[in-house]
This record gives C-alpha cells, structure tokens and sequence, in this order.
C-alpha cells in the first residue's frame, strides 16, 4: 500500500514538473500570455467544451494590445499572431518557417486524412498542392459552370415544391443539400440526390459530422497530437469515408472503361497517372477528391446560410442585391458565367458575410526554423505553433468599424484602399491559402443568385436577432436548427 501511495505521489510531482517546465516561455521573451496551470496548460475552456478552438483564440487575440500574445497547449507554448504586418510575415514573407499547419501526422492510422493537402508537410505539400491547383485551374473552374447551375436549378425547384409551404426553413441545411448537389457531380462524377437525402448526401454530411467522437479527434488533431497515435484516432469518419471511396472507386472504373467526353474532377485525376511520380489514383487521387468534399461541401454550405441569413434579416441589401443580380443578367442576355463574375454588390455581400462569420475561425501555422519576430528582441523556436485568429481580426473596431454591423459597403472599389489586407483573410494567405476559393464563390454566389432571382427570403418566427455558434468542433457551426428563414414566392 506504501510503495503504490509512494509511487503515485512521485509520478504526480515528476507530472507536474515535467508539464510545467516551459511555463516561463512567454514570461521570458516579455510576451503577454495567458497563465498557464498544470497538466492542462491554458486550454482547458476547449477541453471543457465551453469554447470552441477559434472562440478561443480570440480570447487570446483580444487579451493583449501588444503584437502577439502567448498561450499554452499543456505543456507546450503557443501563440497567437495579431499585428496584421506579423500575419503577413507568417503568412507570406517567411513562408520558408511557416510552411507547415501544426496538424498531428498519422499516416499509419489515417492514410488518407495524412495525404490530404490540408494535413501535408514539406515537400509533400509542394507537390500535392500542384496536384490539386492543376483541378482548380480557372479554365477547369469555369468547365464546371454548367453543372453548378444544374444543381441551383435543382435546389430552386426543391423551394418551391417544399419549403414555398412551409412556416420556417432551416437554411443551413437546405444550403448543405446544394452545395454537395453542386460539388459532387465534378468531384465524384455523380449526381449527389441530396434534395431525396440520399445515401451519397447522408455520408457525405457524417464525414464531419459535430459528433462528441468527432469533436475529440479534430481538438486533438490540432490541439493534443499525443493522443491521435495511440488511439488510432481518424479525422473523418470511418465508416462515411469508406461509402465515398466505394462511390470514387466504382466511378473511376466507369471511366475507364467507357470513354466521356466531360470533363470532370475524376477524368483530371486518371490522367495524373501518367504525369506525377508519387501518385496512386486509390490514395492521394482519392484524397483529392474526398478533399473536395470535405473542405468544400460544408464550408460552401456554411457560407451559403449565413450570406441568406444576413440578406434575410438586412432587406434593404436584399432588395438593392436583386436589382444588380437583375440588370446584370439583363446586359449579358442570361446568367452566365462573365455575369456571375460582374456582380459587384453581390461579392460586396458576400464577402461581408465572411467577415462577420469567417468559416474557418483561425489559420494555423508551424514554426520550422528558429525565428526572430520582426521589429523585436523575441526569438520563437522550432516547433512552436502560430495561430492567427480571424474572428479577432475581422471583429477588430481598429480594421472593421462598428464590427457588429452588417456593412457589405466596406468592401465597395471606393473603400478597397482603406482595407487592411493582412486583417481580411476568409480564404488565408499565401502560398497555403484556400485552394478552392474561386469554386467556393461560384458555387455561393450562383445559389444565392438563383434564389433571389425567384424568391423572398424573410424572417420567419423563429429567426433569432444574431445567430449563436456550437462552441464545438473546428469549423464555424451555427446551432442547431438556428438559421431559420420563411421563403415567399416573388409576385412575377
Ligand atoms: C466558402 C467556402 C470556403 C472557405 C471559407 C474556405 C476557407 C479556407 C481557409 C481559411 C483555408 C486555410 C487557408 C490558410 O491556412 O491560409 C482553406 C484551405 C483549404 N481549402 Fe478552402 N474554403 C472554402 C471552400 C473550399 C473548396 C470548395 C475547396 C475544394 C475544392 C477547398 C479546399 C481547400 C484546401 C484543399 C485547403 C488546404 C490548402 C493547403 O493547405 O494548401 N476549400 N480553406
């Protein structure tokens, strides 16, 4: 009984030491930071689940005035970049320290989620992100014009033959539905039949599901790598993961064996067979493909709700929006794809709903080579992860005035100059910015587009005044069952 009493108390005071060895990092180097306690460094909030990873990092952005400030993931410092000039350092002039995301690598558990080019590392990266912009190319983009309003038109016609009826809709799940109907016909070469909940539309929605397991895999992916080896954690969720590579698989054969003359996502990956070495169509062409849909099924989706909830409870913007959508078409004699891109007011609108609701709420880079911070004495070493926190900057009164304000006008050519470029960063920056981001557009801006075209959007009796997010998961979620709209038909 002595020797277990004993063997505890020296394991607990050999814990605590060794989890509170660095807890001087920051106080060392001067930079403000939170105060750490053992075991749990600084994140408990998180761990706790009272806020989310990018809420709390804008509890560390806003806990300083000064450039930076520091926090602890248990034992291991980090920290939070906040002076827009050192987020365009990390972001961009010293790429060559901060190429990396602090992600956890496991490879030997999670062979796809590791060869994702989100997860990649190094040279890897480098080469997979060549892979994946060579599918992205504006040509390719504008290619898959046709199938996007192909599945708006699908997603007008569900209005009207479902929602027209009913009191309130749920926006951000009707938004799911298109934006999935709109990606997985170039990514996976199917109609996804999400508006029929079909098997496709359900597992592609439970790849990241905000299940409790869910939740745990992705904070320990980003925050607590320790424990995704030892207990063979996985980023998405198995058993959806293996429904689309059967879907991506059978569909591959297809082509294979029969010629097309589309041009989609799986006709581009058969042919990198031949033009990259280190590629296996079954593992980095099905990460690419999977990738589309995970990072950018939801993040459309999300996009899509809030932009129609702000247009909703804003009906003035709404009003002047659908006079622009109206004229323009009027010009080019249809909705096409130069129209799309003409619209001005509509990129103003949509861009301020980013602001107000980045979707991704932080960018995460890793140190990799000992760095000087620019202008200081501060020197941060390898292996310290940097975080920028957008909610922070894009809430920030000194780049955004009356932050809480829905202002699409901010974003107008005539205010462009006076826009801190480095505190705007919805997509990122850089050479590991968003890959997607000029799909993402077009597929947001034609499904706002569509419906403003043929309905109302108004607040139904359960719109809330401002929409309130799950404090869970890594991306911005609003709750459940929050972003709730009536449509009405518009007089013809
Ligand atoms: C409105 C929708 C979207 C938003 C707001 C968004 C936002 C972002 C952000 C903030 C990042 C991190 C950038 C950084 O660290 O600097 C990112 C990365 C990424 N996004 Fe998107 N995204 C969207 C849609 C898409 C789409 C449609 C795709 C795919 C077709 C996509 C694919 C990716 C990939 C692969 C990365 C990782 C890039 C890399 O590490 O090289 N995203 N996205």
């Amino acid at each position: 009984m002595w020797i277990f009493v004993v063997a505890l108390v020296t394991l607990l005071i050999l814990g605590y030491l060794y989890s509170t060895r660095k807890f001087d990092y920051w106080k060392k180097r001067n930079v403000p930071h939170f105060r750490p306690v053992p075991f749990f460094g600084t994140i408990y909030p998180v761990l706790m689940h009272k806020r989310s990873i990018s809420q709390y990092l804008c509890d560390v952005y806003n806990m300083t005035d000064f450039s930076c400030g520091g926090f602890f993931l248990f034992d291991k410092p980090a920290l939070v970049a906040k002076d827009p000039d050192l987020v365009k350092s990390v972001l961009m002039n010293d790429f060559s320290h901060f190429g990396d995301r602090n992600t956890a690598e496991n490879k030997e558990n999670d062979l796809l989620s590791a060869v994702s080019l989100f997860m990649l590392k190094n040279s890897e990266w480098e080469e997979a992100r060549s892979r994946f912009t060579s599918t992205l190319s504006m040509g390719k983009v504008k290619a898959m014009f046709p199938l996007v309003v192909d599945a708006a038109d699908r997603f007008v016609e569900h209005v009207r033959n479902v929602e027209l009826s009913r009191e309130v809709t749920e926006c951000r799940e009707l938004s799911i539905k298109y934006s999935l109907e709109a990606l997985s016909a170039y990514a996976v070469g199917i109609q996804a039949n999400s508006f029929q909940n079909s098997d496709f539309y359900q597992a592609a929605r439970n790849l990241q599901n905000a299940t409790f397991s869910r939740i745990v895999h992705s904070i320990c992916y980003f925050f607590a790598h320790m424990f995704v080896k030892p207990f063979r954690m996985k980023f998405l969720e198995p058993e959806s993961v293996k429904f689309v590579t059967e879907v991506f698989k059978k569909n591959v054969k297809l082509r294979r064996e029969v010629e097309h003359t589309r041009v989609g996502l799986l006709e581009a990956l058969i042919k990198m067979e031949g033009e990259f070495k280190n590629y296996n169509i079954d593992i980095q062409g099905l990460a690419i493909s999977l990738e589309y849909i995970t990072a950018g099924f939801m993040s459309n989706a999300t996009t899509l709700s809030f932009s129609l909830y702000d247009l909703c409870v804003n009906p003035k913007h709404q009003i002047r929006l659908r006079g622009e959508i109206r004229s323009v078409i009027a010009k080019h004699g249809g909705l096409t794809y130069a129209a799309l891109r003409e619209m001005e007011y509509l990129d103003m609108c949509l861009k301020e709903s980013l602001r107000r609701q980045p979707i991704l709420g932080f960018l995460d880079r890793l140190c990799t080579k000992t760095y000087q911070i620019p202008n200081t004495d501060i020197i941060i070493d390898k292996g310290i992860p940097v975080y920028i926190s957008l909610y922070g900057l894009h809430n920030d009164p000194r780049f955004f005035p009356n932050p809480e304000k829905y202002d699409p006008g901010r974003f107008a050519p005539e205010n462009r100059d006076q826009l801190e470029r480095f505190a705007y960063l919805p997509f990122g920056e850089g050479r590991r910015n968003c890959v997607g981001v000029n799909l993402a557009n077009m597929i947001v801006k034609m499904g706002i587009v569509k419906l403003l075209l043929n309905f109302e959007i108004v607040p139904s009796k359960s719109t809330p005044d401002e929409i309130t997010l799950e404090p869970s998961g890594f991306i911005t979620i609003p709750k459940r069952e929050e972003i709730n709209v009536r449509f009405v038909k518009l007089a013809e």
